[in-house]
């Protein structure tokens, strides 16, 4: 039986490339009369999302930035019951009318941003709500599609995409595809 593997994807200036591009696009598509509001899905869109707000700033555009618990709006709450709840955090202004940009790591099944649409509908009504995503690997289950992609990823259902961020895990930023072992998959 072959060992499973850890095969490397994007390291430190990828995925500050990768960004930086996303905060163009995203002025790029902006109106400069709207507001703009970052929404980081915790755990690693917040950081993602504090990242694309600073590059957002530095390119001398005007952008909110805020984080957006989706714990208590999962559908597997039945399954899973003992989930941390993490942090919502909205800016002043609230959530109303604005431009609302849901920043997230790895978009898989689209069962994370489904609940943090129901999660955003209870906190307000944005004009718009777009989507920000790291990496892209596939495999939806719902229809839901992100505006913004760092690096789309093919990858199998037994892999396991993960993402580590070194203000938030320590070490370097990395991307990286975790196959099982021959065998172990599940
Ligand atoms: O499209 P989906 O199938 O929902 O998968 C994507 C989600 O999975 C991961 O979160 P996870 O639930 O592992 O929690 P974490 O962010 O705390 O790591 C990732 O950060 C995305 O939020
Ligand atoms: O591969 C995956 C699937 C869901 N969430 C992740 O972070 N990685």
């Amino acid at each position: 039986m072959s060992p499973g593997s850890v095969v490397p994807v994007l390291g430190p200036p990828e995925i500050t490339r990768a960004l930086t591009r996303i905060s163009h696009e995203i002025l790029e598509r902006t109106d400069p009369e709207d507001r703009l509001v970052l929404l980081g899905i915790p755990t690693r869109g917040a950081p993602l999302a504090q990242r694309l707000h600073e590059r957002v700033l530095a390119a001398g555009g005007s952008a909110e930035l805020g984080t957006l618990d989706v714990t208590m709006y999962r559908d597997d709450l039945r399954s899973q019951p003992t989930r941390t709840l993490l942090r919502t955090e909205l800016p002043a202004g609230g959530v109303d009318g604005a431009t609302v940009v849901l920043v997230d790591d790895v978009l898989y099944s689209g069962r994370t941003i489904r609940a943090a649409l129901d999660a955003l509908s209870d906190l307000g009504r944005p004009a718009r709500v777009q989507l920000a995503v790291l990496v892209d690997r596939g495999h939806r289950e719902l229809p839901i599609r992100a505006d913004y992609v760092g690096k789309n990823l093919p990858t199998s259902r037994h892999e396991r995409v993960q993402v580590a961020l070194a203000d938030l895990d320590g070490g370097e930023d990395a991307v990286t595809i975790v196959k099982p072992a021959e065998g172990e998959e599940r």
